[in-house]
């Protein structure tokens, strides 16, 4: 039996443009050779189409465009995933279905049994769960047809461990011979490696080969990794697609012979690729070409602005410095150093002027007195206008540069440094944003080195540093990892040594600066716990942790 396993990067609500790619594959796998073509989840609206699926249009055009697939594609059995629609009295909802076809005939409608509800996932508000497991007799072989989270639950290998049923553990019951699963599992630190150690798992227990096609490609803050992949029964890899790209590979289950590219190296790497896709996916799916970015000299807009020349090109990047009396001179140069480096085009507009004409604009409503933080934070919002200004007028996209550790404690200004469309680094913590740096540079210099070396500034009043404000990012990082992405409780990271008072004002400056992260950009999830749609706190509120 050779598939292929499709692995593209389908546009949300692009119907046309997703059967387009699905028709291409198709032809692409049959003049492979193969048998069978297997797409991820959702991949004819793609994944996750959200409360699209409220409007009866949507539902119309999705089964219009499975209709069209299902009675034109010919050759390869297609298995695809999509929106299942249940035409009578049937008392269910909508699925997150997977149908075998071929020829016109539907060989089968898996309908997903586990949908994940926790972290960025939301599918029970949709969907309703299939009923039972569904196999597919193929000349003999029965394989069995799962959609994602379906397989994540299995002899003690789960995401989420309040689910009563094992799908797999049922499929192997009734007497599976090989296993599909159409996924959408989106990227984070070391995901592609969990995935295939789950696969490994489950054909070892099982004793049938795993085909996992996965999405690839950047949906609002999500980024999903590809890395589809095949194990035989031994738990070899024997087909594996391309990480953070399109791709097609076909496998013989039968003789084991199958395209293997090489995958992943660093976890740098890793995450370099994953904020380059979900850049470029962000900005192209919303129809930009061209960015904007603020260069303060600093480690975080120099990361941002790699990461943007790498997605868009250096022509579609324009990096913008914007000194202030508080700017040393070598930020400036250090701007216009990076920007050289990069090829993007630069641009110089001092602020002195307008912060002056702010300040004495300003000077009757607010009193004379020493400045302070609302002197700092109308630096930062003369730059983001001016970012905004350019970005009406070039039709870019602005960037914000705020790393996960100032939007965990609210270092930043709201309509300031915030403003933007895309907060490109909002889930990398700042020692790992220097590590990113460090990796960037690792053949040549790209980013200038002073400004890895240099203490973290906001330069917004005179000889300020981040220090002034917070711990060490070397002690702030890992209290924020623990409280937000390990959930641990005050005590619990007392116990691991650090200081009560530290993690008690560490831990009241992220509650506090709910209402902050809430008015930000969407940001690129690459943790296992982002701000943003997996991360819901209520702003207006007065829990406080005990002990
Ligand atoms: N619950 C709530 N819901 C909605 N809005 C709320 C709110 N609580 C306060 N607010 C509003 O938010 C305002 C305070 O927020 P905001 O104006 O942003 O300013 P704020 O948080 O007071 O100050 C920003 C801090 O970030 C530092 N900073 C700025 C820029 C860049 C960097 C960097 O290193 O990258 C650091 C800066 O030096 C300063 O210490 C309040 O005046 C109020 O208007
Ligand atoms: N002089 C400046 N010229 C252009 N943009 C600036 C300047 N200062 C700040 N910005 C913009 O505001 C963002 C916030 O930067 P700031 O220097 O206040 O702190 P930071 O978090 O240390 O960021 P960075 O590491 O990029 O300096 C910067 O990333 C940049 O986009
Ligand atoms: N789409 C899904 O079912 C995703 C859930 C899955 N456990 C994952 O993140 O890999």
């Amino acid at each position: 039996m050779k598939i292929a396993l499709a692995q593209i990067n389908p546009t949300i609500g692009d119907l046309e443009g997703n059967v387009r790619r699905i028709r291409e594959a198709h032809e692409q796998a049959a003049s492979a050779g193969a048998e069978w073509v297997v797409f991820s989840e959702l991949a004819l609206s793609g994944y996750p189409p959200k409360d699209l699926l409220n409007k009866a249009d949507f539902l119309l055009q999705n089964r219009r465009a499975l209709d069209a697939l299902v009675t034109t594609l010919k050759g390869p059995v297609a298995v695809l995933g999509h929106v299942g629609q249940n035409n009578g009295p049937t008392g269910k909802r909508l699925t997150n279905a997977a149908s075998v076809f071929q020829n016109g005939s539907v060989l089968c409608r898996a309908d997903k049994l586990l949908l994940p509800d926790y972290d960025v996932f939301d599918e029970s508000r949709y969907f309703d769960a299939g009923d039972c497991v569904q196999l597919v007799d193929w000349h003999g072989l029965k394989v069995g047809i799962t959609v994602c989270e379906d397989i994540w639950n299995y002899a003690g290998f789960y995401d989420h461990d309040h689910y009563r049923r094992h799908p797999v553990e049922e499929l192997a019951k009734a007497g599976m011979q090989a296993l599909i699963n159409v996924s959408a599992s989106p990227y984070r630190t070391g995901r592609a490696r969990t995935r295939q150690e789950l696969g490994r798992h489950i054909v070892k227990e099982t004793g049938v080969p795993l085909v996992l096609v996965n999405q690839v490609g950047g949906n609002d803050d999500l980024v999903f990794d590809g890395h589809s992949f095949a194990l035989d029964v031994q738990g070899t890899v024997i087909a594996q697609a391309k990480g953070f790209e399109e791709d097609l590979v076909t496998v013989d289950l039968k003789t084991g012979q199958g395209v293997v590219h090489a995958v992943a190296g660093t976890e740098e790497e890793e995450l370099f690729h994953a904020l380059v896709l979900g850049v470029r996916d962000y900005l192209h799916k919303c129809g930009y070409a061209k960015a904007v970015v603020g260069l303060s000299g600093g480690i975080d807009s120099a990361v941002v602005a790699v990461l943007a020349v790498h997605a868009l090109g250096a022509d579609n990047v324009q990096g913008v410095s914007m000194p202030s009396y508080y700017t040393a001179p070598e930020s400036v140069t250090d701007a216009e150093k990076l920007a050289a480096n990069l090829g993007m085009i630069y641009s110089l507009v001092p602020i002195r002027k307008l912060f002056d004409t702010y300040k004495n604009t300003l000077a009757p409503l607010l009193g004379e007195g020493p400045e302070s933080v609302t002197e700092e934070n109308i630096q930062a919002r003369i730059r983001g206008n001016i970012l905004m200004a350019v970005s009406n007028k070039t039709g870019s996209m602005v960037l914000s540069t705020g790393n996960k550790s100032e939007m965990a404690v609210g270092y930043c200004t709201l309509y300031g440094d915030m403003a933007g469309g895309l907060a490109v680094i909002s889930d990398v913590p700042k020692m790992k944003v220097y590590q990113l740096a460090r990796w960037i540079n690792r053949e040549r210099e790209i980013i200038p080195s002073y400004i890895l070396e240099r203490p973290p500034t906001a330069e917004l009043r005179p000889n300020q540093t981040d220090q002034d404000s917070l711990p060490p990012y070397e002690v702030l990082d890992p209290i924020l990892e623990g409280y937000i992405e390990r959930h641990l409780s005050p005590q619990q990271l007392v116990e691991k040594g650090y200081d009560v008072q530290l993690v008690r004002e560490i831990i009241q400056k992220v509650d506090n600066n709910e209402y902050k992260r809430k008015q930000g950009a969407p940001g690129l999830r690459v943790t296992s716990k982002a701000f943003g749609s997996g991360r819901r706190l209520p702003i207006a509120q007065r829990y406080r942790p005990g002990n």
